[in-house]
């Protein structure tokens, strides 16, 4: 088995939330937890970025703060990458309830086998940058250079890089209800989600009634 680091980007700003949404109660427990229970299955190594470590440190976590802070979410990826203890990473969203374990496993076959840097989910919408597996020993120094250059953009560095995309064809066996990738940016996108997990009895939390 390859070892797999996951990191939960959770340093945004969540100014259209208005509070801090990794830390909302989703269904009993908040959301950067659940997010941790969906994927520690498949990891070895989880930890949470962030640019407030105290918030988070009663989750019981590795909480590790952005290594050049201020630079949204690119920041995130590249502290995901050095802080990583596996060979490969596997970035997701703080904002995401329904992230896929199943999809990410799949992401980390991918690159293994096609000796690529990153496989990440390419939708109608485009990549899914913080919902994908990437190479830490290439996709560091990429990341690095980008940021170097005053590059912001997530995927701002992929030219530089073999990138495999996992195309919907795929996508729809290992996601049929397309859930995975929902993200939560404001409260109506909070409450349309947790009403869409008790539509969906595999997403209750465990105990849940
Ligand atoms: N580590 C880290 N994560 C970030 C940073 N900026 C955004 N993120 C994360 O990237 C993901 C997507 O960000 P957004 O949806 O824009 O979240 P946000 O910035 O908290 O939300 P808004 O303030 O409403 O735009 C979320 O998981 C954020 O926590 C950053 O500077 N550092």
């Amino acid at each position: 088995m390859n070892c797999l680091s996951v990191a939960i980007q959770a340093g945004g700003g969540s100014k259209r939330m208005g509070v801090n949404k990794a830390l909302m109660s989703f269904l009993g427990e908040p959301l950067i937890t659940r997010i941790s229970r969906l994927l520690s299955p498949v990891s070895d190594d989880l930890f949470i970025i962030t640019q407030e470590t105290e918030a988070y440190q009663h989750l019981g976590l590795r909480t590790i703060s952005d290594e050049v802070p201020n630079m949204g979410a690119i920041g995130g990826l590249l502290t995901a990458m050095a802080q990583a203890r596996c060979d490969y990473v596997a970035v997701v969203a703080c904002d995401m309830p329904f992230v896929s374990p199943g999809i990410l496993k799949h992401c980390l076959e991918i690159l293994v086998d096609n000796n690529a840097d990153v496989a990440i989910p390419l939708t109608m919408e485009g990549y899914e940058p913080l919902h994908a597996v990437y190479r830490k020993a290439t996709c560091l120094p990429a990341i690095r250079e980008a940021m170097a250059a005053g590059k912001k953009r997530l995927i701002s560095w992929f030219s530089d890089v073999k990138v495999m995309g996992i195309t919907e064809d795929r996508l729809s066996i290992l996601d049929p209800d397309q859930l995975a990738f929902i993200n939560t940016n404001t409260i109506d996108d909070f409450l349309q989600a947790v009403e869409i997990a008790k539509q969906h009895p595999e997403m209750l939390p465990p105990n849940f009634d």
